[in-house]
């Protein structure tokens, strides 16, 4: 019989709903592990396995990816869009296709930095806790309006276009800097302009750029000083764009005045689990969430129904082209 399965790794009750959901339609036999693939799990993959779905921490290393293939597995897909974690070449070397899911819904994160500058600016986080305690006075929480300030985003592929337009709805001045321009965002009204002059005139900080070895710590002391005094910071991208403890000894002069961040650069040993009994060893991060104007969400700006319903139709999608011998589109396919 040929072989019709698809093996999940780090596979969470979320995931599991949602492709058990759509496979109805694709009829694949699934099976779910809640473990990260690395080399100590992949010789539990059976033969009879056409495909490995992953996740953005799951180990796809060269000895990983020799294991697969001798086993039989013909596709390493991918539920997401980065690819960092999976060694291509031998991939190549060895005939198994690797797919993936470009875009699911560039709005849910654009939303979610959104979510997250609303609530730092009317600290709606302590305003939940304050009412919960029967203690309804305002000192502590007056906050700014968004109208009329000027957001800078950095990087206006996909999601920072949706972040734009939310911000020209909210009657802010959009200033943008990307390596290359969008006309459409011009002509509604975003104004590109140097990475200087967007960190000089911004009062609040958008990233949306893709973390690449050119941009590591594109926040750090040096840019921050360019920065006006009390700027707010939201980075729902990639965590090592931020160097952290700059950042938290620019949160104690005042430099930064609201950070809101949705991804951490040692997120792996955090994100994704719950760690609520656990003695958490990272001081870094305790540091960052004692403070008063800073929010910290665990990498879920992606995390929304439609994104998910999104990331389980194309993943099975593209497995069943590469099943059926079709040849996927090219944005989904990486080998
Ligand atoms: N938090 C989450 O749940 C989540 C989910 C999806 C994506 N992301 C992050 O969001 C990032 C953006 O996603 P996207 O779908 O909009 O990607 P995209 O490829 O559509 O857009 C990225 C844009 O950044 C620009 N860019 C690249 N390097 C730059 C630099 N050094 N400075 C300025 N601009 C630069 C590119 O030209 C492009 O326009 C991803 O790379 C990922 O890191 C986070």
């Amino acid at each position: 019989m040929e072989a019709n399965k698809i093996l999940f790794f780090s596979a969470k009750p979320y995931d599991k709903a949602f492709f058990t959901q759509h496979n109805a339609a694709y009829g694949f036999e699934l099976d779910f592990l809640e473990t990260h693939l690395g080399p100590h799990i992949v010789n539990a993959v059976d033969e009879g396995t056409f495909a490995v779905c992953v996740f953005v921490n799951d180990k796809l290393t060269a000895e990983v990816i020799e294991v697969l293939a001798d086993k039989g597995v013909k596709v390493i897909a991918l539920r997401c869009a980065g690819f960092n974690n999976v060694h291509l070449e031998t991939a190549k070397r060895l005939g198994i296709r690797v797919c993936r899911v470009p875009a699911y819904s560039p709005e849910a994160v654009a939303e979610h930095a959104v979510a997250m500058l609303l609530t730092l600016n009317r600290k709606t986080h302590k305003a939940y806790n304050r009412v919960r305690e029967q203690n309804f006075a305002l000192t502590g929480l007056l906050g700014f309006n968004l109208h009329g300030k000027t957001v800078g985003v950095i990087g206006t592929g996909k999601i920072g276009r949706a972040f734009c337009k939310i911000m020209l709805g909210f009657g802010c001045k959009v200033v943008a800097y990307d390596l290359f321009e969008d006309s459409e965002l011009s002509n509604l009204g975003v104004q590109y302009s140097t990475f200087e002059e967007v960190l000089k005139q911004a009062d609040i900080l958008s990233l949306h750029c893709p973390l690449t070895p050119d941009n590591k710590y594109l926040i750090c002391q040096e840019t921050l000083n360019l920065m006006k005094p009390g700027v707010t910071i939201i980075n729902t991208s990639r965590g090592g764009l931020i160097h952290t403890s700059n950042t938290i000894e620019a949160l104690k002069t005042g430099q930064i005045g609201y950070l809101g961040i949705d991804v951490y650069e040692q997120e792996d040993k955090l994100f994704f689990k719950d760690l609520s009994g656990m003695i958490i060893e990272d001081d870094t991060i305790q540091r960052l969430m004692s403070f008063p104007n800073v929010l910290v969400t665990g990498h879920q700006a992606f995390f929304t129904e439609e994104a998910l319903s999104q990331i389980a139709e194309t993943t099975l999608h593209n497995v069943q082209q590469l099943n059926k011998g079709e040849e996927p589109d090219p944005a989904v396919i990486l080998i």
